[in-house]
């Protein structure tokens, strides 16, 4: 209990490393005065010497400036664009509500900014094709924020299910179903027109992770079934087209999958709320392995593996045995680190490839077709220059 205190508090309040005098360090600015920004860069930035925090962009200067001020931030800018304008500005993590990352990440790019781009990566998976084109073509660098991958538990139940100790893999399940009222009402998750629903949410880190502990592709969608978010106050876009919870069943090959998610569980007699459930459960001929929390690995994590004749086990991995990391480091803590090494040009063993967004994004609006919801809205196209559209990629993903 006292190390599990020690880990959470330190991931929390991490040492404050000074910024690096031999390499200039990257200068990030944060698109929108986001909730996620403090977690998923501000403070694994302060334990980073190669990261300064160094502006950030609101639609109105009141927000940008209180944002900044709160976190020592140098530069507030009033509009996204004015920040992309910056010259100083090498990174931007873009944290917009997910129907704006498209816009704003072309913008970012075209600006020839390296991206950090939040999950789901896109509204659509035509978007997400522009992005990685357009950003080869500048020569920038543009990743999708999925955490959860670079932490070494997620290495560590990858590297079991696939060294054979469970057999084939015939089965994966994935839940991720949050306590009612864990994402408020007015919330940009339950808004249609910014890309809002449970599968796109939750869902994407749902597919990712049956894609990811598969190494499949998924073949077809068998069923997705949903239920609708009901806002009390109700309108009747939200209520056709925003799902709260949603199922699934895939095919990935021969490998079946199911996953679960939800914004917002009912709770138990109206009143008592459910507790959270965040799982991966593969299931070999051999064996299962059973990662409990993989999203949030640092706070606590179990990664169970039963094998042939009842034998079970259970390993816990805060910190890989070889490779950077501390206990404390959160999965942002660690993307950041990869993030970092990779425009340096330095090694990383965990990276999210321009093919495994895509592909997430494909089965993502697969599912939402499936379901009969519908594809999330494409917004606008961002015209790259006067004379020519935006380019498209021309390969299709096949693997993650
Ligand atoms: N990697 C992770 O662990 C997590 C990732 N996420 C992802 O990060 C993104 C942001 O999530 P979160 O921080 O919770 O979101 P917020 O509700 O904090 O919204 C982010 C920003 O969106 C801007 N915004 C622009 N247009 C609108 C609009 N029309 N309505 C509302 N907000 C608008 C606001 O910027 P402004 O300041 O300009 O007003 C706001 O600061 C999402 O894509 C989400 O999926 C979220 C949580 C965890
Ligand atoms: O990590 C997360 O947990 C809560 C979600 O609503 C959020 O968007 C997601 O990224």
């Amino acid at each position: 209990m006292a190390s599990l205190l020690k880990r959470v508090y330190t991931a929390f309040n991490p040492p404050i490393v000074p910024k690096s005098t031999s390499v200039k360090p990257l200068k990030f600015g944060i698109l929108g005065a986001a909730n996620i920004g403090p977690l998923a860069l501000i403070v694994p930035a302060k334990s980073h010497p190669e990261v300064v925090i160094y502006a950030v962009a609101a639609r109105n200067l009141a927000k940008a400036q209180a944002y900044a001020k709160k976190h020592g931030i140098e530069k507030a800018y009033e509009g996204y664009q004015a920040m992309l304008d910056d010259p100083e500005v090498d990174v931007v993590y873009n944290a917009l509500p997910n129907a704006l990352h498209y816009e704003w990440t072309m913008k970012a790019l075209l600006a020839g900014k390296h991206v950090l781009n939040e999950k789901p990566f896109s509204d659509t998976a035509e978007e997400a094709r522009e992005m990685f084109a357009l950003a080869e073509k500048k020569g920038v660098v543009l990743v999708e924020a999925f955490h959860y991958r670079f932490h070494p538990a997620a290495k560590r139940a990858k590297e079991i299910i696939e060294s054979g100790e469970i057999g084939t893999v015939k089965e994966v399940s994935v839940d991720l179903m949050l306590s009612g009222g864990s994402i408020p009402e007015g919330d940009i998750r339950y808004e249609y027109s910014l890309g809002g629903g449970a599968f796109m949410d939750l869902g994407s880190y749902v597919m990712n992770s049956i894609r990811y502990f598969s190494s499949s592709n998924p073949t077809s969608v068998e069923e997705a079934s949903y239920e609708a978010y009901q806002p009390r106050a109700a309108t009747s876009d939200y209520i056709k087209n925003v799902d709260r919870r949603m199922e699934v069943k895939l095919k990935l090959g021969g490998i079946k999958a199911t996953g679960r998610c939800d914004l917002s569980m009912p709770n138990i007699f109206g009143i008592i709320p459910r507790f959270p459930q965040i799982r991966v459960l593969v299931q070999g001929d051999k064996g299962s392995v059973d990662f409990f929390n993989f999203v949030l690995p640092t706070v606590y994590h179990s990664i169970t593996v039963k094998t042939e004749g009842g034998k079970k086990r259970v390993e816990k991995v805060y910190k890989a045995k070889e490779g950077k990391g501390d206990e404390w480091w959160t999965t942002w803590r660690f993307q950041l680190e990869a993030v970092v090494d990779h425009l340096r040009g330095r090694e990383t063993d965990v990276w999210i490839t321009k093919e495994d967004s895509i592909a997430n994004m494909e089965w993502i609006e697969n599912v939402y077709e499936k379901s009969g919801l519908g594809r999330r809205p494409r917004p606008e196209p961002v015209i790259v220059s006067e004379s020519q559209p935006a380019p498209v990629a021309d390969d299709p993903p096949t693997q993650s």
